[in-house]
């Protein structure tokens, strides 16, 4: 890209250098810059990256794109802007050679459900042999090759980079989940979504966004981009539905079951039959909070201008998302064990009440759970008090304490419990599960929430390897071996 190119999508107030030659690339992290490429120096949440530019500079950046006067006796261009974050996206996607530009973007945001719905979109584009890829909290792919995922949404740089790939192996379509950090960091600034969708807004990441109307406004940033050529799927039972309409010039695709445009006919421990626009879906998928998560994929799918029947056909076999009800197996008899992603109040409530409303009355329901470090602090008594609503016995554990005393976590979720006598606390994650399982009758439902797909725990910025999947196979078959 030539400098006159650059300078035209970043609007400057003031530029001074214009630099000769072919910039080569654009980093807005200072380690990443390479020879005559370019960095943008973005206020951060932790760090402001204006303290970088000079390394950038010795790294053999050409261009700094900035928010304050820079002075370097370097032959480096400075471009002075109001927002730098803003630029990101567009510079990144104009380096990339536009690859957004080459797919259809669907965009799935909201507190719970955003990797449910997109893995499901992907399922049923892909059984419909349509050529998509997905980015999301579990792992990229590009059409059918798995990348590891760091973020639900990665930065505008990343994104870029992986859009280009998505768009060279002739991605037709590119699903999305859009997280609320990443509307409010303009992670996806610039890009046009073909089909945005919003699942729910509950009790998550006020430590970020501090209110839930601030929250609210996040997520509404996705809807308030749209032009009048997409559409907007909403769930329009959630309290914060019509918000996200509000000012919305896209076409809107609403769902309600409270409405009865769509309802649920079966919901048991096998499933869910699910009537949807007239059409029936028939789901391995359990409980009524994923009737939400098939009725948005249908519409976002109906957007795409698929067939009602189609869809519905593929969508009746599409498997979801791993470690979200994810049963836990092993040979005998032994307890139910199911891994789930909950670690909001909001999804502990909803995967607890619906296997207290799919088991028989003798069996008794237990939940393993923690709260994650470094994360919204108010939302661990809110998990306590979900959990002694619903189940029977409680172990208190470890989540990812990332830089926080795991203790002091599990002090803040003891905080939010009336009695303490059916809750035991083990800090030391496989051990409580042990405990659980060990402890577990052959007729007991155990959820281990909070982890779901997660193979790794995360302490002090170290990343161990840890699957609760694996663990409690483990202490099954243990458990099996001991009562043969
Ligand atoms: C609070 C938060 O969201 N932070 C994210 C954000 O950081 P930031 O832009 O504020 O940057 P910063 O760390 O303050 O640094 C400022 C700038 O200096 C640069 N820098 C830094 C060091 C250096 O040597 N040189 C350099 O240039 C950085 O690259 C950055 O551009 O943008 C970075 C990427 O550009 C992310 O890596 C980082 O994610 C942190 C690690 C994180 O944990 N984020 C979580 C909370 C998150 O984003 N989660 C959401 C939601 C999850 C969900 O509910 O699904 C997600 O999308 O994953
Ligand atoms: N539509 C829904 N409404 C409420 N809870 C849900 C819904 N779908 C899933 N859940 C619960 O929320 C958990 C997380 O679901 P999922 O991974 O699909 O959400 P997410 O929005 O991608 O979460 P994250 O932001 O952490 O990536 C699930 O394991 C389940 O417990
Ligand atoms: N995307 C969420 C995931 C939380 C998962 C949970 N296991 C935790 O570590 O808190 C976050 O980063 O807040
Ligand atoms: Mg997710």
């Amino acid at each position: 890209m030539k400098i006159d190119t650059l300078i035209e999508i970043c609007n400057p107030l003031h530029v001074t250098n214009k630099v000769d030659g072919e910039l080569s690339m654009c980093a807005i992290d200072s380690r990443k810059v390479d020879q005559n490429g370019v960095f943008i120096a973005i206020p951060g949440t932790e760090v402001d990256g204006h303290i970088f530019i000079e390394d950038a500079i010795n790294r053999g950046a050409k261009v700094i794109i900035c928010e304050e006067s820079y002075y370097t006796d370097q032959d480096v261009c400075i471009i002075e802007v109001e927002d730098s974050r803003k630029l990101a996206g567009p510079v990144a996607q104009a380096f990339a050679g536009y690859p957004a530009q080459k797919m259809k973007l669907i965009g799935v945001t909201g507190t719970n459900g955003k990797t449910t719905t997109a893995t499901l979109v992907y399922q049923v584009l892909t059984a419909l042999g349509k050529k998509t890829s997905l980015l999301g909290t579990v792992h990229k792919r590009i059409l059918d090759k798995v990348m590891e995922s760091k973020l639900t949404t990665a930065d505008p740089v990343e994104l870029a980079s992986d859009m280009k790939q998505m768009a060279e192996a002739g991605s037709e379509y590119l699903v999305m989940e859009v997280s609320s950090h990443a509307l409010h960091q303009y992670r996806v600034h610039g890009l046009t979504f073909e089909v945005a969708a919003f699942t729910n807004l509950s009790h998550d990441h006020l430590d970020y966004h501090h209110t839930l109307e601030e929250y609210a406004a996040a997520k509404k940033m996705l809807f308030d981009h749209l032009p009048a050529s997409s559409t907007a799927v909403v769930n329009m039972d959630d309290d914060f539905g019509a918000t996200m309409l509000k000012n919305c010039k896209a076409k809107v695709l609403p769902l309600s079951f409270d409405e009865e445009q769509a309802y649920v006919l079966e919901n048991t421990a096998d499933g869910l039959s699910v009537i949807i626009d007239g059409e029936k879906i028939v789901s391995q998928l359990v409980g009524k909070f994923n009737a939400y998560n098939l009725g948005q994929t249908f519409l976002i799918c109906k957007a795409l201008g698929l067939s009602d029947a189609e869809i519905a056909n593929a969508l009746s076999k599409a498997k979801g998302a791993a470690g979200r009800m994810e049963p836990v197996t092993a040979e005998g008899d032994l307890p139910l064990v199911i891994v789930d992603y909950a670690h909001t109040p909001d999804a502990l409530q909803n995967v607890l009440s619906t296997l207290s409303a799919v088991k028989d009355a003798s069996q008794k329901l237990t939940v393993v759970f923690g709260a994650g470090g470094d994360r919204d602090t108010t939302k661990r008594p809110e998990m306590a008090k979900v959990a002694e609503e619903f189940a029977d016995k409680i172990f208190v554990t470890s989540d990812n304490p990332r830089t926080e005393n795991p203790d002091l976590i599990i002090a803040d979720i003891l905080n939010g419990f009336e009695k303490l006598e059916k809750v035991t606390s083990i800090t030391d994650r496989k051990e409580a599960i042990e405990r659980a399982i060990d402890d577990a009758s052959t007729n007991e439902i155990i959820l281990i929430a909070g982890k779901g797909h997660e193979d790794y725990q995360e302490v002090n910025g170290q990343r161990h390897h840890f699957d609760d999947r694996e663990i409690a196979r483990e202490c099954l078959t243990k458990k099996a071996g001991r009562s043969t």
